[in-house]
């Protein structure tokens, strides 16, 4: 069975407050982006229970510590009659990048796993799965436009207009690490819904929604900042860093193929 695991971009993120367990409360719309990694699942040898391997963009984790092995590994716990698996991944999503692919591998993981051994589990459960893996798997079990709140596991559809534009997703090759990032916010939890923000018509996004993570992300790295720059100057409706970073995305209108030049290094894709 094969998988094609997208990635995500956040419209908006709000850090909330610190919670006793170390994690933030927060918000914002999760958005699915059609820049996917290759997951296949095969029936694996019975000496192991699972056998993983990996190609394409190189990943700084072993094939033990693998989001993909850690999902199995986690129902196997549950369900010891889990058959063994071979399992191949080949990443093209850029990695530690607000993009959450390594979360997209691992919840699609569980998702292969319930439908090709019959686990019967429902998407609350997985979503449950999903968020003992890492805060942003819950919203790739449903992968639909959502607003979230908690760690990123309450989910609820949302409806955007946003089919008369096109988005251009620009990495700039700089690896942020999240639990760092977190440690730069001053979290606040007295500004209107992300929910009633992204409401308001998209001309108007530049002005009112905000990813809190821009702040000391930009001062820390300039360059992220200047990808920004370059997207407005270019016709950009709205343009915003995605997560932690170092992923900025740029939306345009579908009728206008804006002109982009980025460094050669940078990863720069136009998704409709
Ligand atoms: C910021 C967001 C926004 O969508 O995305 P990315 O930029 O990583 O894609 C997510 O909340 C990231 O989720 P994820 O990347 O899964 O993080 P996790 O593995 O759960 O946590 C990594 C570390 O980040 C911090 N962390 C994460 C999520 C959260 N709600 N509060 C936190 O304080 C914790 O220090 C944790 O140890
Ligand atoms: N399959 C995987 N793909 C990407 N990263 C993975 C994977 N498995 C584990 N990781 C670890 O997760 C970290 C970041 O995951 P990722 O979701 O790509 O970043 P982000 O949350 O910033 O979008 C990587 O630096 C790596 O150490």
């Amino acid at each position: 069975m094969i998988l094609f695991p997208n990635c995500k971009i956040n419209l908006g993120l709000h850090i909330l407050q610190k919670r006793a367990d170390g994690f933030h409360d927060l918000e914002t719309v999760f958005y699915p982006i059609a820049i996917q990694d290759a997951l296949e699942v095969i029936h694996g040898n019975i000496n192991s229970d699972i056998q993983f391997t990996s190609s394409g963009i190189h990943l700084d984790v072993t094939a033990a510590d693998n989001i993909c092995v850690k999902a199995y590994q986690l129902l196997k716990k549950d369900f010891p009659n889990l058959p063994p698996v071979k399992m191949h991944l080949h990443k093209t999503i850029p990695s530690g990048a607000g993009l959450g692919g390594g979360s997209a591998d691992g919840a699609f993981t569980l998702l292969v796993l319930n439908k090709k051994f019959n686990l019967q589990l429902t998407e609350q459960q997985l979503i449950k799965y999903a968020l003992q893996l890492g805060s942003d798997c819950p919203f790739f079990i449903k992968n639909k436009p959502c607003y979230a709140t908690g760690r990123g596991e309450n989910l609820e559809s949302i409806d955007l207009p946003l089919s008369n534009y096109q988005f251009v997703i620009v990495n700039p090759g700089i690896h942020i690490n999240t639990g760092w990032a977190f440690k730069q916010l001053n979290p606040r939890a007295d500004r209107t819904s992300i929910k009633e923000v992204i409401q308001q018509p998209i001309l108007q996004w530049k002005e009112v929604l905000v990813n809190d993570f821009e702040v000391p992300i930009f001062q820390a790295y300039p360059e992220i900042e200047a990808i920004q720059r370059t997207l407005y100057q270019a016709g950009a409706v709205y343009a915003a860093m995605s997560g932690s970073g170092s992923t900025v995305f740029g939306i345009f209108e579908k009728s206008k193929t804006p002109e982009l030049s980025f460094p050669e290094h940078y990863f720069v894709r136009p998704v409709s």
